[in-house]
């Protein structure tokens, strides 16, 4: 599913009008849909109480408050300001309503209320002031439902932050397309149940506007991109797979990575692995190989095979010199660098950059935000940048993919594609997850998938895992639970 910012919201809404579409027309279809699903959701309500502000999120409210009193729902309006002074169509739907609007201030919440939050939409361009802000709590604590009508008033659409206070609705009525707001933290707990109305802008406008860069996850992403296994095929035909182990004691998260890679799909899978840990990892592994591995020089040596077709280095290898050296030199193939991988060059993250930037954005980097502010501190401080916008820049100064973990996961290439994942359970958050992450890119990757395919295919596959596996998992159920690739093709 596309995702429109407000700003291209507010192009298609241009586009839709040079084309000859009624503006005033849209208001009345967006209006109409919110009161459908008032009526819907809410049937039990005593009164509705819209709530209308000074711009077209405030029109749209007066076209709800008309078709809930022609659905003979009593309902009463409490204006932002003097509607007198209301523009354009906002000011149309106000004349063509036969309510009254009353004062805002006027306005105190009752059990029994359903609030129609018409206050601000796609137009907030500063924070809310102290009235609003009271009112919004006063409802907050009264615990009234909030049917908000785009956003809830006080989120930014384009970031998914609150400027100062923002409503938290019960459900939300947005038009043609989600906005970031509504998928990145807090934002999506802030929307409650989201609902899209088609309000008959034609999706090729819609799409002329947007550009297709930026999607909610989901498998029309990648599914034309991932593995397809022929009858008969050889294990080196579906990859070879490379894992770096740390030292003895902390071998755990690699073999976490190694299982991933090799449960969606990767021929071969091979931990490299320093002589202190041996023991240890071959206690434990069976269909995973195992390769001493302690110098530079022992991993040039083994590259020189070239069916390694993709690797994993960070997870638990200690973030050192050694790590550095050894991410440098496996740069030049698709490479998940994770973990300790991202935070070896947190001191001199440009020698990173330059590396990357030798080859294709073939890599992947899977930063949590502890990880990416010590990897683009600068990007990270910006507070007037979404998730979504921090992991393009991130993506763009790294030559290479860029996997901003959360429970609201975003992944961008360099060529600005970007994607918010979504189906991750809470419950995924847990020890080892994010290693078991890595392993599902890699082994996408050694299978030959591209990196932003890969990387937004892992992120998916995880999720789904997460949600099988179900509450209470551990890292090790996740593996197991993966479902196959062609449940996706
Ligand atoms: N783009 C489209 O195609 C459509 C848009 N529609 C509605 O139009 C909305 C956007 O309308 P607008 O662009 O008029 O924007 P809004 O109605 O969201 O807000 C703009 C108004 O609020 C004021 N304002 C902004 N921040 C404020 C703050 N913190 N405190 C006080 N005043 C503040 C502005 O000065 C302006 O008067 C959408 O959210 C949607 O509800 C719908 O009518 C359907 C069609
Ligand atoms: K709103």
């Amino acid at each position: 599913m596309i995702l429109l910012t407000p700003d291209e919201m507010g192009a298609a809404d241009r586009l839709a009008a040079e084309s000859g579409i009624d503006s005033y027309g849209l208001m009345v279809k967006a209006g109409y849909a919110v009161a459908a699903s008032a009526l819907k959701h809410f049937a039990t309500v005593r009164r509705a109480i819209v709530l209308a502000g000074p711009g077209n999120n405030g029109g749209d409210g007066y076209v709800v408050a008309r078709a809930l009193a022609e659905s003979g729902m009593d309902v009463a309006i409490h204006a932002l300001g003097d509607p007198d002074k209301l523009k354009g169509d906002a000011r149309t739907a106000r004349f063509e309503c036969p309510i009254e609007p009353q004062s805002l201030e006027a306005y105190l919440p009752q059990a029994g209320d359903l609030v129609i939050d018409a206050l601000f939409g796609a137009g907030l361009a500063r924070p809310l002031s102290g009235a609003v802000t009271a009112l919004i709590e006063a409802i907050g604590r009264k615990g009234v439902p909030v049917l908000a009508v785009d956003l809830p008033s006080g989120l930014s659409g384009a970031t998914g932050a609150p400027l100062g206070a923002a409503f938290h609705a019960t459900r939300t009525v947005t038009f043609m397309a989600p906005k970031p707001g509504h998928y990145l933290l807090p934002g999506r707990d802030l929307c409650g149940v989201l609902e899209v109305a088609d309000i008959g802008i034609p999706m090729r406008i819609v799409r002329a506007a947007q550009g297709g860069k930026l999607s909610v996850n989901s498998p029309a992403l990648w599914r034309a991109a991932l593995p397809h296994s022929a009858a008969g095929a050889h294990k080196f035909s579906r990859g070879h797979l490379g894992v770096f182990s740390g030292p003895a004691g902390k071998t755990g998260a690699a073999r976490l990575s190694a299982m991933a890679g090799i449960r969606c799909g990767a021929g071969l899978v091979t931990l490299a692995v320093p002589a202190s840990a041996e023991a240890e990892v071959a206690a434990h592994q069976t269909a995973i190989m195992q390769r001493r591995l302690d110098e530079a020089d022992d991993l040039r040596d083994w590259l020189a095979d070239r069916r390694l077709s993709a690797f994993v280095i960070g997870p638990g290898f200690g973030a050192d010199a050694r790590a550095r050296e050894f991410v440098q030199a496996l740069a030049e193939r698709p490479t998940v660098i994770d973990a300790d991988g991202i935070s070896a060059f947190a001191e001199a993250p440009d020698e990173l950059f330059v590396t990357l930037g030798r080859f294709a954005p073939h890599c992947v980097l899977t930063p949590h935000q502890g990880e990416f502010s010590r990897l683009f501190p600068d990007i990270a401080a910006d507070d007037d940048c979404g998730k979504v916008e921090k992991a393009r820049a991130a993506s763009a100064r790294a030559h290479a993919v860029v996997l901003y973990k959360g429970a609201d996961t975003v992944i961008a290439a360099p060529d600005g594609r970007a994607a918010i994942n979504a189906n991750a359970p809470p419950w995924l958050a847990t020890a080892g997850s994010g290693d078991v992450l890595a392993g599902i890119i890699g082994g996408l990757l050694a299978q030959g998938m591209e990196a932003f395919e890969a990387a937004c295919a892992g992120a998916f596959l995880h999720g789904e895992a997460g949600s099988r596996a179900g509450e209470g998992l551990t890292a090790e159920d996740l593996p197991g639970h993966l479902p196959p690739l062609s449940a996706f093709s």
